[in-house]
């Protein structure tokens, strides 16, 4: 048959599943009517029945049940209506491409058969046969991983052997066949030129169709514990990570949602950019938190430096101090501490009322002293908590029918005394005593909720305090802690947290309180693993005890510290983090950018040359050198006029805010350019200035690097910022100077082309 012929038929194939969809669209949005329809029912009867006061005070206690049931009737109709509705937009998304891959296989003593691979299954209307199998069944395995010949797929009876005899990759574009080829490896270079080769739209898109071997290794790993995963810039550590959650999600539906999974990103414009890649494949995205938002949460009521905000301020602790700080030795140093505690040396507070002592330190103190010596630290803390409450019952108790709290009665408006009733009314009490014991239990419940709340949040122990005395009793050879824990009182008498001190001391919090682990979450993915403390991630580990790690990164993404060898950060990593089950992968073949600018970005590693660019070709990185201010603002604005005729986005990355600040003073008179902060959450296209921190994950069509001069990137120690500068490049990369260029960049001519 000639190439034409098997075109042919294989368009009259797509037609056909087509007319296929067609239909099941048709019933798909008949059923998304019901389903409407239904949910606007029971909601409308919901509304009816949820007319009670549901601000109660005694939540706890009180539960309604039939109002419990009536919102589970809600929620299960509103999920209904939101699954047929993901079917409807899966079904309109096969419509324009209903698959990208086939395979053919044969079983012995069997016909050949063969499969079509798409982003999602689907049947034939009769529900008999499969006219897609979604990429992430079993037998889809082979099409990322097998060869031509005998292949091995899993199956819930164990490995089953079967012959690939054809793989065969499509691109289907309006229900058009517009490319096709046969191959015998892995899936082929052709597909992902034509794939990486178009220009960025913005947000990251899916890459099922072209997924790589060791990108599918990530991805279907369901047995490690910790997988981690190193990976040179632009190789596709998070479009793997995301295809993985895909995939996870999938093969869990019953046990596993994308609740239970949360996703570590390195800044907010990197959330947005990575948002779409999910619901392209159907599934509801994870959670998602910078590490700075997560401790924030934590230290309610403190200020939590961000790492940008250290790397900004340029003046960080003793060398020494810092490194043990981010070393897995300070947590064993909190374990060990908290070892050693007892009632007196525990920072015991009080808890104030109103502005006196409701609990004093003194009696919490004794009731501490009074609890078994067998117990554990954390069950003590419990067994006082509830000593606590128990007291505070008592206390409310009494108060009910006390003056203050009767007084108080009398005197509340109508509407505050009909919240009190909640679902009681008046009639309900026997005599008027009964009525007012409750009303007063109410109020006085109500008005105590300030100390229940402290007790139930351990605010009866002063943790910075204590955190204080932990850095106290450290004795260390060659380390003097004195200054950092001056440094470290005034941070928090101003009601800052430097960022080295928040692993370690919410260690501790946890420790002494037992509080503050999750249990509920699966699965923790952690983007950009070089930018963590080893201390941070052990803390981590501890507070998401039941979860399965996937930590990945790049060691020479090094902004903030040296750039390390990818052995030695990982090896620090496995140690530390001592998992049952640990698979490393590393990803040398970079995708993102041009050979040529991968080339040069490599060059500047010590260990780049282990870096493979993909065969994509564009011009040589340029280099404008200015000898003064107004050369080099001239060059600036015309390098990114001329850029910006080209592509869509442009990035004018800087070293620091300030020079972002800088940059974008000079480049504001050009239309559509946008300086962006660390609280953007969106990214626009046109013209973006930032600081390389805040492009951590991204990618634009070129990038300027903003005064890449030898003042600015002056040696090795900033070779990282520089690298991760130039690798965010897809298509075009410029370096402008302001003087002498940096010696990284011109070190080899070869690889750049100057103005
Ligand atoms: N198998 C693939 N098929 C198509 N495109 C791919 C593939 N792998 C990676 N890419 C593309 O390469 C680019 C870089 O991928 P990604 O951002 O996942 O890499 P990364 O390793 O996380 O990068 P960095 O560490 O530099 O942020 C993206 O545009 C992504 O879509």
């Amino acid at each position: 048959m000639t190439e034409n012929d098997e075109r042919q038929l294989e368009q009259t194939r797509v037609d056909f599943v087509i007319t296929q969809i067609d239909d099941q669209i048709d019933e798909a949005n008949a059923a998304v009517n019901t389903a409407h329809d239904e949910t606007r029912a029971v909601e409308k009867n919901y509304s009816a029945n949820a007319s009670v006061n549901l601000y109660e005070v005694d939540d706890a206690m009180d539960t309604n049940v039939q109002i419990q049931q009536q919102r589970q009737l809600v929620s299960r109709t509103v999920e209904n209506e939101t699954i047929l509705k993901n079917q409807l937009t899966t079904l309109q998304e096969l419509q324009e491409s209903p698959y990208f891959g086939r395979i053919n296989i044969k079983d012995a003593g069997d016909d050949e058969e063969a499969l079509y691979i798409g982003v999602a299954s689907l049947m034939n209307t009769a529900k008999t046969d499969f006219l897609v199998y979604d990429w992430r069944a079993p037998i889809a395995g082979i099409y990322y991983n097998g060869s031509l010949g005998d292949v091995e797929y899993p199956t819930p009876n164990g490995t089953q052997t079967t012959e690939l005899t054809k793989k065969r990759q499509f691109t289907i574009a309006h229900g058009q066949i517009t490319n096709m080829f046969d191959t015998n490896d892995t899936v082929g270079d052709e597909m992902l030129q034509a794939a990486l080769g178009s220009q960025n739209d913005q947000l990251m898109q899916n890459i099922v169709a072209t997924i790589q071997k060791e990108q599918n290794d990530i991805i279907r790993d369901t047995t490690s514990d910790l997988l981690l995963v190193q990976g040179a810039a632009g190789s596709g550590k998070t479009s793997a990570i995301l295809q993985r959650i895909a995939y996870l999600l999938y093969h869990s539906r019953a046990s596993l949602n994308a609740d239970q999974i949360v996703l570590f990103s390195p800044n907010r414009l990197f959330s947005h950019y990575i948002s779409e890649v999910l619901p392209s494949l159907g599934e509801r995205n994870m959670r998602q938190v910078t590490f700075a938002e997560f401790l924030t949460r934590r230290f309610e009521g403190l200020n939590v430096e961000t790492i940008f905000e250290q790397f900004e301020s340029q003046h960080g602790l003793p060398k020494p101090v810092q490194k043990f700080l981010a070393s897995a030795d300070v947590m064993t140093a909190v374990e060990n501490y908290t070892q050693s505690l007892s009632a007196e040396t525990i920072e015991f507070i009080d808890i104030d009322f109103e502005g006196q002592a409701f609990f004093t330190a003194s009696h919490i103190r004794q009731l501490f002293a009074g609890t078994p010596d067998k117990m554990s630290l954390t069950d003590k803390t419990l067994a006082i908590k509830n000593a606590l409450i128990k007291e505070l019952k008592g206390h409310i108790k009494t108060a009910a029918n006390s003056d203050w709290i009767q007084d108080e009665l009398e005197g509340l408006p109508t509407a505050k005394l009909r919240e009190l009733y909640g679902e009681h009314s008046a009639d309900d009490f026997e005599s008027e005593d009964e009525q007012l014991t409750y009303l007063g239990k109410r109020l006085a419940t109500n008005r105590l909720r300030v100390v229940y709340n402290a007790i139930y949040n351990n605010h009866f122990i002063d943790h910075y305090f204590q955190y204080q005395d932990f850095l106290n009793s450290l004795h260390l050879k060659n380390i003097d802690f004195s200054n950092t824990i001056t440094d470290y009182n005034q941070a928090i008498e101003f009601h800052q947290m430097p960022l080295e001190h928040s692993a370690p001391a919410l260690y501790l919090r946890d420790l002494i309180t037992g509080s503050g682990q999750n249990r509920q979450l699966e699965y923790v993915f952690i983007d950009e693993m070089q930018d963590y403390s080893v201390a941070a991630l052990i803390y981590l580990k501890h507070i998401f005890p039941k979860a399965k790690f996937t930590i990945l990164g790049d060691s020479e993404q090094a902004l903030y510290s040296d750039i390390e060898a990818p052995e030695v950060l990982l090896q620090r990593l496995s140690e530390s983090l001592s998992a049952k089950k640990t698979n490393l992968i590393s990803l040398n073949r970079s995708y993102r950018s041009t050979t040529e600018i991968t080339n040069f970005a490599k060059a500047m590693l010590p260990d780049g040359d282990k870096i493979i660019p993909f065969s994509r070709h564009g011009s040589l990185p340029k280099v404008i050198e200015c000898n003064d201010k107004t050369q080099f603002k001239d060059a600036l604005v015309n390098e990114v006029r001329t850029l910006a005729d080209q592509f869509e986005t442009i990035a004018i990355l800087t070293k620091t805010k300030a020079q972002a600040n800088e940059a974008y003073r000079i480049l504001r008179q050009l239309k559509n350019s946008k300086l962006l902060s660390a609280n953007d959450r969106v990214l626009p296209s046109g013209i973006l200035i930032m600081p390389i921190y805040l492009a951590k994950g991204l990618e634009f069509d070129a990038v300027v690097a903003y005064d890449a001069s030898a003042t600015n990137y002056p040696n090795q120690h900033s070779a990282g910022i520089l690298y991760t500068i130039a690798s965010r490049a897809m298509h075009q990369l410029s370096l402008i100077s302001l003087g002498e260029t940096s010696p990284l960049v011109t070190h080899n001519q070869s690889l750049i082309t100057d103005k």
